[in-house]
């Protein structure tokens, strides 16, 4: 028998203002507070992954036929890897940090930082890796302490219900909610007071998050897209460039917010490109992706008709794949070439099996195109000599880069967009330190006061002496140089130059006091 799925049941949106006020009530009476506690409700929730385990796989392959060997690596294992490497760490990254470059007048107030819990935060998950992109700031956000509310996405129905008995299952649900909805559960969420929104999505919806958050001054972390460029220069390896990037797009059939969105190629290799897509299609493939358990569908109906028309507007020539079957949502990884730019297969995201590549004259002609198509795209991925890709990474900005590479992202890596790809950034450590306030304190000893009273009034006579005992020295000069051996001279003359205009500024600051 097959394993049964829980349905997706929406929450009333009369229960939502409710499911917040408790966990914000638990926030404030300071239960997750306690390391201990966060610790055991990760480590619940660890064996809830691993006992549901094969409801997972299944939601996953119910919601986008995902193949079991990317569930369990980039869903169910992924978190599990991320709750471990969590809790592992925890006892560490909660301790107080003593405060660095502290002056030594302030030493003896024991600077420190404090790693505060925000308080009560909602994440906003996006259908595509439904459990990694949802759970996974989820479990950051119960390490660093704050008590939240879950809100999966809608768009793969079957890994929200089933991640919503997971949590139902494992956490305490006064301090964690899953909240189950589309636009109007959300809006109803996003019309409360939050301490941090965590969101994974599009751009325009992103947008709607950050316009919703900013009358209460909450901080957002915005997940979004990229119109990701890969620029393969005429030294690359061909081999590589074609089985690495094919998987960028074979991967959950192309939806995922890293897979490159279209390639930039050295017009000199662009025919053994061309072959090698042809080979490495025919070798992960072999009977064609439609009929091998290894290849996911399009998420749905809305999403298969826009790869559709992008696919019919394009004005590129296909040269592998092209098939599409709607009643099965199955469209085949398609490579393309284009002759422009301005294809809308490159300059829309396209976030399915889509692999247009653009010939370029040269390397400076491909820096130049993907600047322009977007210059902060959340990954990049360029494969030629060292000498290229140094050249390409400090010509371009982006989330991240992965030379020689497609998708790729090691699990504990900072991950996180910049400009139009969005703002913030988790996974690893980073997954803890975004959900905190890193909190100075310092304290004051009593036995200081005499000292510390040079700041009280009347100031008459203590500036002189404050300044002297405070005042930094610059090591630079009037021109913007490092002083190195001619620091005498600079300090005689306070801020170098001449003796006599070192003079003039001295009589200046004098009268200044
Ligand atoms: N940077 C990342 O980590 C990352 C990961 C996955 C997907 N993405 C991006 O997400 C997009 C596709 O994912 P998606 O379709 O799930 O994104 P989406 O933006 O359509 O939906 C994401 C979430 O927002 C909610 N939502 C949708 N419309 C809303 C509205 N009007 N008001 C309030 N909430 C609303 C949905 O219920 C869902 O939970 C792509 O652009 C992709 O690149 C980014
Ligand atoms: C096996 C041995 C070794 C090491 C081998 C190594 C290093 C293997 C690496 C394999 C990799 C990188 C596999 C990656 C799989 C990734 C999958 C399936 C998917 C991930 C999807 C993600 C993260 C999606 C994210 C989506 C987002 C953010 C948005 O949409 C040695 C060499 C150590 C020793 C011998 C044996």
């Amino acid at each position: 028998m097959g394993v049964q799925l829980p349905d997706l049941q929406f929450t009333s949106l009369e229960v939502i203002p409710e499911r917040i006020s408790t966990v914000r009530k638990s926030f404030l009476e300071n239960k997750t507070r306690d390391v201990e506690f966060r610790l055991v409700q990760l480590r619940k929730l660890y064996w809830a992954i691993k006992d549901h385990e094969e409801e997972i796989v299944e939601a996953c392959a119910q919601d986008l036929n995902k193949p079991r060997f990317e569930a369990e690596v980039a869903e169910s294992g992924w978190l599990l890897n991320d709750i471990v490497f969590t809790t592992r760490n925890l006892h560490k990254w909660v301790k107080d940090e003593k405060a660095p470059d502290i002056e030594l007048s302030f030493k003896f107030m024991s600077p420190k930082i404090r790693k505060d819990p925000l308080g009560s935060v909602l994440v906003i998950g996006a259908f595509n890796f439904p459990f990694q992109l949802t759970m996974g700031p989820v479990i950051g956000a119960i390490a660093a302490g704050n008590t939240v509310v879950i809100k999966p996405s809608e768009n793969a129905p079957r890994s929200a219900a089933v991640m919503q008995k997971i949590c139902e299952a494992s956490l305490d649900p006064s301090c964690y909610s899953v909240v189950q909805g589309g636009v109007p559960e959300t809006q109803a969420l996003l019309a409360e007071r939050w301490d941090k929104i965590f969101f994974t999505g599009g751009a325009n919806v992103g947008r709607i998050i950050a316009k919703a958050a900013a009358p209460h001054l909450t901080p957002v972390v915005l997940e979004l897209g990229g119109i990701n460029p890969a620029i393969v220069t005429k030294n690359a390896d061909p081999r590589l460039v074609a089985r690495r990037m094919l998987w960028g797009k074979i991967l959950n059939a192309g939806q995922v917010c890293t897979s490159q969105n279209y390639l930039l190629v050295d017009k000199e290799i662009v025919p053994r490109v061309i072959e090698e897509f042809k080979k490495a299609y025919a070798e992960f493939y072999p009977k064609g992706a439609k009929n091998s358990p290894d290849y996911s569908r399009i998420i749905n109906e809305a999403h298969f008709q826009r790869l559709k028309s992008m696919l019919d507007n394009t004005k590129g020539k296909i040269l592998l794949g092209g098939t599409m079957d709607e009643k099965e949502l199955f469209i085949e990884p398609t490579v393309i070439q284009v002759d422009s730019v301005e294809d809308s297969l490159c300059t829309q995201e396209s976030f399915g099996p889509f692999i247009p590549i653009l010939p370029v004259e040269n390397l400076d002609e491909a820096i130049n195109l993907a600047n322009g198509v977007q210059s902060t795209p959340l990954g990049l991925y360029p494969f030629g000599s060292k000498a290229e890709i140094a050249k390409i990474i400090n010509s371009t900005r982006s989330g991240g880069v992965s030379v020689n590479d497609a998708a790729l992202h090691i699990p504990t890596l900072p991950f996180g967009g910049v400009g139009e790809s969005g703002y913030g950034a988790y996974r690893g450590r980073s997954s803890f330190d975004v959900w905190v306030h890193r909190r100075p304190i310092t304290t004051s000893p009593g036995w200081l006061e005499s000292i510390l009273s040079i700041r009280y009034p009347p100031y008459a006579g203590k500036l002189s002496k404050f300044k002297a005992a405070s005042t930094l020295v610059p090591d630079f000069d009037r021109s913007g140089q490092k002083v190195t051996l001619g620091w005498l001279r600079f300090i005689l003359t306070l801020g170098g130059g001449s003796a006599k205009a070192g003079a003039g500024r001295a009589v200046v600051a004098a009268a200044r006091e």
